[in-house]
């Protein structure tokens, strides 16, 4: 058994599950005893001739029940203590995905998911093991080979029985040295599961791109190194493990040689009877299971340990983004939004992403936010829903410090459509009403329509309930995002941010989807990042954003006639677009 701070609640909780079961294995351990002994009296009757046959049936009747009270109490035990260390490893997994769920952006950027979902399998099997088989093992060990040695030497001979035990040292010894080297192989064994977990899932999200580049052999011949390095590594412990059984009963063969060589003499010489020698080689052979469970408990608790602690390492992970102490009680957000002086840097990195921002956003304005891949757009939208924590007093909500808002009120009012839009495997339906309590048909279909989504889910042969695959495998880039901001807008959130989320859409689709948001976000604050000068050129206000710093500000009009970035940017996609139309024009003509 092991202990640590997140099993002790569930042993307090199931400590009378327990202490019944180690009571039921104990007594099953005290019955099992006694049957060599009937045994013994049984052959000594039989050698002396004094016994009748209703006193063979008499003991006979007598095993027989206790047959089936080993039977009874078995199933009880195995029952507690092994049906409650399941029951500890469900909570325990359950806590697990509960508390990294709670856990911040960054803990995710910095752990594999393979390891996440190695730890969630193998090493929480390796803590029930510890629980369950270990405490049967630890109570066989202590109870069985206490009593069996207590017989053997006190009912049967105390010589034979310190003859017959001579070999026993090895075993103890076999223990240290097999459970030294099976740490170091079982830790190995589980970070190979790891990281053939962790390419399983790396490969299969990234599909696309491995068939792009036509790189499925390099993907198999990858996999098949780690499955041979994982396969590898389960043989080397298994070696080890199976080397145990046959050095335990090994040394009880020994055992058994020298009773027969010794206990043989014992009983022609009148010392001991028969029966006391045939009882005592049962006892022998009893002996085989608390011995190896000695072993067996080392490395289960060893192995147990070493899974608790990486267990621990990520319940004990604290989540970084959490309510102030001095939060303040909001019932609603009006959408106003105040950037004071912000600067930011990653937790991880020296380089600022945002420098001394300034920007006021009025309720029912609509923002649009530009510039060069890496200058910051994103990460400024991380600060607004609150994915990494600022300085207070950096960022205002209708006047009121973002680190001090509720955190799940905050969200609740911000409507978003990252650039990476994931769609669960999951029907249309559920995707879009993701963020929302209740499914309601007609706002779905409604809000579908306003991100220009709806004839293409009505096109699709079960409509409303297609299931989407893993990441939305099976719609096109441009589906994936109008659908993205059908869950957006249905959360009629009164600050809603758009990142990147037409650019996969063409530009007719853009313009209607814009035409929409613009008659739907009346009066809500709407916030664009974009690369095309089309999708922000209609916003209240524009920032360009260079290297984390605002660069230039304005309308569109106003942007233009400064001729700088901005304009240098409308100057180019014009052009672009002028080349377009005249490519589809000289098409046609061929
Ligand atoms: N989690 C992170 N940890 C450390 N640095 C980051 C992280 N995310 C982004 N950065 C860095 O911050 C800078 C700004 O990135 P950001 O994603 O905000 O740019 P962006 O303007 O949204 O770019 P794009 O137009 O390509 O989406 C970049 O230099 C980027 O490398």
């Amino acid at each position: 058994m092991i202990f640590g701070k997140y099993l002790n609640e569930y042993y307090r909780k199931y400590f009378f599950r327990f202490l019944i079961g180690i009571i039921a294995l104990i007594t099953v351990d005290l019955l099992q005893i006694r049957v060599p002994i009937i045994i013994g009296n049984i052959t000594d009757g039989i050698m002396t001739g004094k016994v009748e046959e209703s006193y063979l049936l008499n003991k006979g009747l007598y095993l027989l029940l206790f047959g089936i009270s080993i039977a009874l109490g078995r199933f009880i035990w195995r029952n507690l203590i092994f049906g409650t260390s399941r029951n500890i490893e469900f909570h325990l997994r359950n806590d697990i995905f509960k508390h990294l769920e709670k856990l911040s952006q960054r803990y995710f950027n910095e752990h594999k998911t393979g390891d996440l979902m190695a730890h969630a399998t193998n090493d929480i099997n390796a803590v029930r093991m510890a629980i369950g088989p270990g405490l049967l093992m630890m109570v066989d060990a202590i109870v069985l080979i206490t009593m069996v040695l207590y017989n053997m030497a006190y009912i049967v001979n105390v010589k034979l029985t310190l003859i017959a035990i001579i070999p026993f040292p090895l075993i103890i010894f076999q223990g240290f040295v097999i459970s030294k080297f099976m740490k170091k192989r079982f830790r190995e064994k589980q970070e190979a599961f790891a990281s053939m977990t962790d390419m399983v899932q790396e490969s299969f999200s990234g599909i696309r791109v491995i068939k792009a580049f036509i790189q499925e052999r390099k993907e198999i011949e990858a996999f098949a190194k780690t499955n041979k390095n994982n396969f590898d590594k389960n043989i080397r412990l298994a070696k080890l493990r199976s080397a145990i059984d046959p050095i335990i009963r090994g040394v009880v063969g020994l055992s058994l040689i020298l009773t027969i060589i010794y206990g043989g003499r014992l009983t022609m010489i009148g010392e001991i009877s028969l029966g006391n020698l045939v009882a005592f080689i049962n006892f022998l052979s009893m002996l085989v299971w608390p011995m190896m469970a000695i072993g067996m408990v080392l490395n289960v608790i060893a192995q147990g340990k070493a899974s608790l602690d990486r267990i621990e390492k990520i319940l004990d992970a604290k989540p970084e983004i959490f309510d102030s102490k001095s939060v303040i009680e909001v019932r609603d957000i009006n959408g106003s939004v105040k950037i004071n002086d912000l600067s930011f840097k990653y937790p991880d990195s020296d380089e600022y992403a945002i420098r001394n921002i300034n920007l006021h956003i009025k309720r029912g304005q609509t923002i649009g936010i530009i510039g060069r891949t890496g200058a910051g757009k994103t990460t400024l939208i991380n600060l607004l829903l609150r994915l990494y924590n600022i300085p207070e007093g950096k960022i205002l909500i209708d006047g009121k410090d973002i680190m001090k808002l509720p955190l799940k009120m905050l969200r609740r009012n911000i409507g978003c459509v990252p650039q990476d839009n994931f769609l669960f495997s999951d029907t249309i339906t559920r995707n879009i009403a993701f963020g929302v309590n209740e499914i309601n048909m007609d706002e779905i279909i409604k809000n579908a329509k306003l991100a220009n989504v709806h004839d293409n889910i009505i096109e699709f042969k079960e409509g409303y309930n297609t299931v989407t695959g893993e990441r939305g495998i099976a719609l096109s880039g441009g589906q994936k995002q109008r659908i993205s901001i059908a869950r957006a807008l249905i959360k009629k959130a009164p600050i809603l941010i758009l990142d990147d989320a037409v650019s996969a859409v063409d530009t007719d689709t853009e313009e209607k989807i814009l035409a929409a948001l613009k008659e739907e976000r009346k009066n809500k604050t709407t916030i664009i990042i974009a690369h095309r000068i089309s999708t922000i050129k209609h916003a209240d206000h524009i920032i360009f954003l260079d290297e984390g710093k605002i660069v230039e500000e304005g309308t569109h009009e106003e942007l233009v006639a400064i001729d700088g970035q901005y304009n240098s940017i409308v100057k180019k996609q014009q052009l672009a677009a002028t080349f377009e139309v005249y490519d589809e024009k000289s098409t046609k003509g061929r």
